[in-house]
């Protein structure tokens, strides 16, 4: 268990943190949301204490700087490419294996788990960002930790290396492990994560549930179909806080009532309804909708006149 109690950074008036407090549980994959710059590293760095900042982390009730031996403890990676330059990648693997007292043949066994043996003896360097991304999961797992955190794990890899991330994550998870991802993108999140923390601009947005996210941040909508689409959208306009859109082929599309009043309005009406369907809106369109205010960086048009 992970517990974050009221983390905040300042870089000069700038607040990058702002009293976060959330708690990360073991067995299943939390998963760390916000848009560019809301303060996922900052916060990552707080936790590990490689950051001056307030508040505190506890993992399972100690600092991560009062752990004897943190790699056999906290996995944690937040950058993809920060490996010893010059020494192979299982050699890097070893002497960091060495320094923690683990085993050294556990470095060929976590390269081979992560899909790098025929890679051991290339420099990390030399690694596509994918590579580098394993190569730091791998090193993440050397010491067997019950708790992982990764920055942007999922940065790099091709959608085949993302399955491969999901399921390599679920089944870590699922031996009772605490895990802890971020990423800016829910299409991502959504393949990875059980449980959600969402930040805009270092602020709480949600803690809960993939689901739960999604109720709270989207309205579901009633696709209707019926040759009288005409004659039940005037019915259904007239009920309070109903509204009404015409599609093409005869579809309304409803808000602001479930599928099951629509239903009883359409057979009260004696009007003949072909399909009906809820429309819950997709993971994308929540995150969207919770961060807007909180976008640090917003896209503006061009306005020409470059010469
Ligand atoms: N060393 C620094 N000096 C000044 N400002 C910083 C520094 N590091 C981060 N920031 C600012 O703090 C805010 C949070 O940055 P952070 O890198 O934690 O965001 P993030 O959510 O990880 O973003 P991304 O998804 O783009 O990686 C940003 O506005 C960033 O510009």
């Amino acid at each position: 268990m992970i517990t974050a109690k009221a983390l905040h950074k300042s870089y000069g008036d700038k607040v990058a943190v702002d009293d976060l407090s959330f708690e990360v549980r073991p067995g299943m994959v939390t998963g760390f949301l916000g848009p560019n710059g809301a303060g996922k590293s900052t916060t990552m760095r707080l936790m590990l204490d490689l950051d001056h900042g307030g508040g505190e982390t506890l993992f399972d009730g100690r600092r991560f700087s009062a752990i004897r031996h943190p790699m056999r403890e906290i996995g944690a990676v937040l950058e993809a490419k920060a490996f010893h330059p010059t020494r192979s990648a299982r050699d890097h693997l070893r002497m960091l294996a060495a320094g923690s007292g683990i085993r050294a043949a556990r470095a060929d066994e976590v390269l081979e788990f992560v899909g790098l043996a025929e890679v051991k003896r290339k420099k990390p360097k030399d690694f596509s960002l994918g590579m580098a991304q394993r190569l730091g999961l791998a090193q993440a797992l050397l010491g067997d930790p019950p708790t992982l955190i990764l920055d942007e794990p999922a940065n790099g890899l091709d959608p085949h290396g993302i399955h491969w991330l999901r399921d390599v994550l679920s089944s870590l998870a699922a031996e009772g492990r605490t895990i802890f991802v971020s990423s800016h993108l829910l299409s991502e999140m959504s393949l990875m994560a059980d449980e959600l923390v969402v930040i805009g601009r270092g602020t709480m947005i949600y803690n809960g549930d993939v689901q739960g996210f999604v109720r709270q941040f989207t309205q579901s909508t009633v696709l209707v179909r019926s040759s009288q689409a005409d004659r039940l959208a005037a019915v259904l306009r007239e009920v309070d806080g109903v509204a009404v859109e015409a599609r093409p082929g005869d579809v309304l599309r409803v808000s602001g009532v479930d599928v099951d009043a629509v239903g009883e309005l359409a057979f009260h009406n004696n009007i003949m309804v072909r399909e009906l369907t809820t429309q819950t809106a997709s993971l994308e369109t929540a995150f969207i909708t919770a961060t807007a205010a909180a976008e640090e960086y917003v896209a503006h048009q061009l306005t020409g006149g470059a010469a």
